[in-house]
């Protein structure tokens, strides 16, 4: 097998990893002796035997609790001198067990496997236990209970294939092999060498299948901070609201030139400036690193959510956005429900990108998607219009139980220039139609599209510190007041929101 360039980390043993990841002497094992699989005297009876004395340990996985960041969690490591932190029967039964008492006992799980997967050994009843090892993760997750996953060096096979990939998120540690099919079994049955860094925690990364790459000094701070995120009581205390202001009868117009400023703050300015503990999570999980789409943990004030935001710093810089954007804007969506997390959706985008690879990538069949699971969402949803908003791409992350607008933002099914061409064959007549398709927040108030507009003095991009502690506020109060509202009337009253668009009847 051929590792490629990259220098391979050392491995530490479980125990050593576990010492670096909790806080000092909170370790408690969980472990019971290990379900007897191997016939007394038979070759693996002495392979196991031979295993426990190189690894110190009874199996390849060790489980327990301990505290990460002061928060109690349960802990499944593996340890990789242990035949190589192969999963047979007694490891995949030490995994489900702990999952079950994590899910008991209400516990966040941190797991860090380092394995080669299936115990080649136990050959099929070890390889199906991923079967119930996924089932145990499910039924955990089902609990709204968060779930982290370092995955060490080396991972592989069925390990990768089952809980190694279903964390809320997933970091890798530097330089790791972290793949499906061994790459020296791939040589061995199709007689050529895998290619050199695709199984790495680098090109992971790069293809949006982790959410960080981190040394283990960095990746325990990075789990306190999502710890203290999802675990943060709710905070019910009352938010102050944001003081109405007149607003002036600006033409539509003005607020799009205003809407198009460069130095209008976005996704990441409303963030940095009007949020904290930002912890900002990467790709859509499904091979696809995307820059057109900001998802990120945050808080505004006591409030933890989940924010996904379109960027149009990464539109700049790299693409408009694009069908994998809203692959991981679903992501976010999901994250929201399995944590029980708010969501704050942030509209900033001058359009889908209209090419033949958004074409061929799902464009239109994604904005569907979002648009019918957002509007149903079981968790309190905000959505801020913060800057440009047009067509589907900006609606797709509409559908919330409040929509809060931006002075000058505004939301239109083309950029007015398209629809000037369509109806009049020239961009030129966009102001004057823009007039009359009431695209102006003004237009969307009235229209009941958006609940509530925060004022800009003179525009955002002018102020941009005091006018995103001014949406920050208004996002928190809102969230505030929908945390506190009933689920079924809240989601009752988001359906007929909806329904009454445009005129509609009022759903029986
Ligand atoms: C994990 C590795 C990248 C680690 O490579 P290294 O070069 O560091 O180490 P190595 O290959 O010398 O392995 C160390 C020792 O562990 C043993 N070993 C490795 N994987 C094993 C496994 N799954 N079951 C039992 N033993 C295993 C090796 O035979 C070797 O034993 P000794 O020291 O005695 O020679 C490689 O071992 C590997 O590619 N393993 C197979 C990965 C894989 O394809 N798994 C899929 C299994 S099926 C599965 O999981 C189900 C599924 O795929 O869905």
């Amino acid at each position: 097998m051929s590792d490629g360039p990259t220098a391979k980390p050392a491995r530490p043993t479980s125990s050593e990893l576990i010492a670096a990841v909790l806080d000092d002497g909170t370790w408690q094992s969980w472990d019971e002796a290990p379900l007897a699989v191997a016939q007394e005297g038979s070759p693996y009876a002495v392979e196991l035997t031979a295993a426990a004395e190189k690894a110190g340990t009874d199996e390849s996985i060790v489980t327990g609790e301990g505290r990460i960041g002061g928060h109690r969690v349960a802990v499944i490591a593996g340890e990789f001198k242990f035949l190589a932190g192969s999963i047979g029967v007694a490891a995949a039964e030490r995994i489900v067990l702990a999952f079950e008492r994590a899910t008991r006992e209400r516990l966040p799980l941190f797991a860090a496997p380092a394995s080669g997967g299936t115990r080649m050994q136990e050959g099929t009843p070890a390889f199906v236990t991923m079967v119930k090892i996924s089932a145990a993760v499910a039924a955990y997750k089902r609990e709204h209970l968060p779930y982290i996953t370092y995955l060490r060096h080396p991972t592989t096979g069925g390990v990768f294939a089952s809980w190694g990939s279903l964390g809320h998120v997933t970091v890798g540690e530097p330089g790791a092999t972290i793949g499906f099919l061994g790459a020296r079994v791939y040589e061995a049955l199709y007689g050529q060498p895998f290619p050199d860094d695709v199984q790495t925690a680098e090109n992971l990364f790069a293809h949006g299948l982790l959410d960080a790459v981190l040394p283990v000094e960095l990746l325990t701070a990075t789990a306190a901070r999502f710890l203290d995120l999802v675990l943060a009581p709710h905070d019910s205390t009352p938010a102050p609201d944001v003081p109405k202001e007149p607003l002036a009868d600006v033409p539509a117009w003005d607020s799009i030139v205003r809407s198009r400023n460069a130095a209008r703050p976005g996704v990441r300015a409303l963030l940095k400036l009007g949020a904290t503990d930002v912890l900002p999570l990467f790709g859509t999980g499904a091979g696809e690193w995307d820059r057109s789409l900001f998802l990120a943990l945050a808080r505004f004030e006591g409030t933890p959510c989940v924010v996904l935001g379109q960027d149009r710093r990464g539109e700049q810089t790299e693409a408009p956005l694009s069908p994998s954007g809203l692959r991981v804007a679903r992501r976010g969506m999901k994250l929201a429900t399995e944590l029980d997390l708010p969501l704050v959706s942030i509209i900033d985008t001058a359009g889908a990108a209209l090419s033949k690879e958004a074409e061929e990538g799902g464009m239109a069949g994604e904005i569907a998607r979002c648009l019918s699971e957002l509007v149903v969402l079981e968790v309190p949803t905000v959505c801020v219009l913060l800057g440009q908003g047009t067509g589907g791409g900006a609606l797709a992350l509409m559908p919330a139980d409040r929509v809060i607008s931006a002075q000058h933002s505004w939301l239109s099914p083309l950029p007015p220039e398209g629809a000037s061409a369509i109806l009049y064959r020239t961009p030129d007549r966009a102001p004057e139609l823009a007039e009359r398709q009431r695209v102006r927040s003004l237009d969307l108030l009235e229209d009941g599209i958006v609940d509530r507009i925060v004022a800009e003095h003179p525009d955002a991009s002018d102020e941009p510190e005091a006018f995103c502690r001014r949406m920050a506020q208004a996002i928190r109060h809102e969230l505030a007041d929908l945390g506190d509202r009933d689920r079924e009337r809240r989601l009752h009253d988001r359906h007929a929101r909806y329904r009454r668009l445009g005129g509609g009847a009022d759903p029986r």
